[in-house]
């Protein structure tokens, strides 16, 4: 018997979603430079984040999205259990957030959004194209978890000034965002050769063009919103982040939105969704043994 084992260790269907939603967090991260974000140039509209709080933050949650895919696998359907289930695991993958980043709220909408599209995935692991696993995120986020609390959020303080709707009905809207805009414009991207980076950047690009970012619109108000969608819209026309124009553009975009103290969290989220969306839906991660 040799003293150390070499063969790769055959993960479960769940701890390869958690890696996966992991991995997509991090990646997200690191991805730059994005428009007034934390990534590796710096902090962008944030005092309180870093880039290592961020990976500290991600790192923290793989239990959560572990047992949030064992839930789904051994519930098996959709309905108020699995919902309940998925929604204390998610509460207490917050705490697990806020004990790593000393309180401050990193992660907390990609706990929600991730959350609901790991259990997705779970349930049917053969039903992986995008949109139906956003379907059955979608079905999820529809039910009503008795035990959810209420407190006043930043997205509900939102609501009730401009009538966004955020996190929440994204979620139950299957993840538009996401399916509709950041997927497309990823693999178009990828196919016009921008290579890998500026396609994530594109994406991210998509998502803001469009997106009630609840976190934008708390920080910055309408002024911050419009700012944010059209940038990202000027940077998308004038030829993308691997164009010499777009890249002026993102740049200029990146100043404005700092100026304005809006940091589009709620995109970044929702692009952390979108890479682990394509990695599910393309499959080769899912392979037993593939890690
Ligand atoms: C349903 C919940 C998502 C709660 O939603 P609600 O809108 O009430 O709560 P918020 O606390 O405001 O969190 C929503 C977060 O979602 C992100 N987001 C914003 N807009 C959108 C959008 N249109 N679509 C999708 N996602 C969106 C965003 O997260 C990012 O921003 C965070 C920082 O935001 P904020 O706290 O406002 O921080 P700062 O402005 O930086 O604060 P200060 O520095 O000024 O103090 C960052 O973490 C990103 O993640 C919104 O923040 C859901 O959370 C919920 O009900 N949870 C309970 C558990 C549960 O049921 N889970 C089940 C499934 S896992
Ligand atoms: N890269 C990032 N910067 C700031 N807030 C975020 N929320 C999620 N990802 C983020």
């Amino acid at each position: 018997m040799h003293a150390l084992n070499l063969q790769p260790k055959t993960l479960s269907l769940a701890e390869r979603l958690a890696d996966l939603a992991v991995d997509a967090l991090i990646d997200e991260a690191d991805l730059s430079p994005k428009p007034a974000l934390v990534d590796r140039r710096g902090n962008g509209a944030h005092t309180d984040l870093h880039l290592g709080l961020m990976h500290a933050s991600a790192l923290a949650l793989w239990p959560a999205f572990k047992e949030m895919a064992e839930v789904a696998i051994e519930l098996g359907e959709i309905g108020l259990p699995l919902r309940e289930a998925v929604g204390r695991i998610g509460r207490d993958g917050e705490q697990a957030m806020l004990a790593t980043t000393h309180g401050v709220n990193t992660h907390r909408g990609a706990i929600w959004a991730l959350g609901l599209l790991v259990a997705a995935a779970a349930l049917e692991p053969d039903s992986s194209a995008a949109s139906a696993i956003a379907v059955r995120a979608a079905r999820l986020a529809l039910l009503d978890d008795r035990y959810a609390p209420r407190p006043l959020s930043h997205g509900a303080q939102v609501a009730q000034r401009y009538g966004a709707r955020g996190a929440r009905e994204e979620a139950q809207l299957a993840f538009p965002a996401v399916t509709q805009r950041a997927l497309p414009q990823l693999k178009r991207s990828r196919t016009d050769g921008h290579g890998e980076q500026n396609a994530r950047l594109d994406a991210l690009l998509a998502i803001m063009t469009n997106l009630a970012d609840t976190c934008v619109l708390y920080r910055a108000g309408e002024e911050g919103l419009r700012t944010m969608q059209l940038g990202a819209q000027a940077v998308l026309d004038a030829g993308g982040s691997a164009s010499l124009a777009g890249r002026r553009r993102l740049h200029e975009l990146d100043q404005q939105l700092i100026a304005l103290n809006a940091s589009p969290g709620g995109a970044a989220d929702l692009l952390a969704a979108c890479l682990f969306i394509d990695r599910v839906e393309s499959g080769e991660s899912l392979i037993q043994g593939a890690f």
